[in-house]
């Protein structure tokens, strides 16, 4: 499904990082430092390479040799990050339907409603995020993403600014997505008890390294 090499340095970090990564929930752990956020910022288009590929399916999205470079918008990647990072002047139904109002009709694949009742948001939607407490607003943050219809959904910590009582309450929700949904996931986290729940796999990363171990050299 997705299938990458990747060679990117920024100052001293240097990130290598070579992978096939088959559909399902792929957790990827690895110490803080190790490059996990700049591994997602690559996938997702937010950096870009200095040497290597990315492939989704059969669709090229980056091939630094040839100068290829298809830009986040044209990946189709859902995303969530640590903090949600909400539109605070939008109302969460708006929040929800900020991506979805930008595809075309035959791309919607999921319905408002559908995902709402997913991940229980109806009495929320029409509150501004400032109302909602850390664990409803990581779950609206959720819907969006899942809204936008993704082919991929990138997670970046997306539990890690939440107490454990949230953190149990939310991974039946991430768990509910990945059966119901189907939607391919990429789970960055420190914490091995969310991929043993809910991962199909697990990669590790160390010193810019996936696979952890392997010598890092920009080729
Ligand atoms: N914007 C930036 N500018 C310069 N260096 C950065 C920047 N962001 C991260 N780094 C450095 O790049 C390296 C990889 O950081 P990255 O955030 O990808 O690690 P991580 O594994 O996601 O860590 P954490 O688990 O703490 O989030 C680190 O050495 C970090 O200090």
């Amino acid at each position: 499904m997705l299938e990458f090499d990747l060679r990117y340095r920024r100052g001293e970090f240097t990130l290598a990082a070579t992978a096939r990564i088959e559909a399902g929930v792929t957790g990827i752990v690895g110490a803080s430092g190790a490059g996990k956020s700049t591994l997602l910022a690559l996938l997702a288009g937010l950096l870009k390479p200095q040497a290597g590929a990315l492939r989704f399916g059969d669709e090229t999205l980056v091939d630094v040799a040839a100068g290829q470079f298809v830009p986040p918008w044209k990946r189709h990647f859902g995303l969530v990050f640590q903090d949600g990072q909400l539109f605070p002047h939008l109302s969460v139904r708006d929040n929800l339907l900020y991506g979805w109002r930008r595809l075309k009709p035959a791309e919607r694949r999921l319905g408002f409603d559908a995902v709402v009742d997913l991940l229980e948001l109806r009495p929320l939607v029409a509150r501004r995020p400032s109302q909602l407490s850390g664990g409803e607003r990581q779950r609206v943050a959720l819907g969006r993403a899942l809204l936008y219809s993704p082919r991929l959904l990138l997670l970046d910590e997306p539990l890690s600014s939440l107490d454990d009582r949230l953190k149990q309450q939310i991974l039946p929700f991430l768990r509910r997505i990945k059966q119901e949904t189907r939607v391919p996931m990429l789970y960055v986290t420190h914490a091995t008890a969310e991929v043993d729940y809910l991962a199909d796999r697990v990669l590790s990363m160390r010193s810019g390294r996936l696979p952890a171990g392997e010598e890092a050299s920009l080729r």
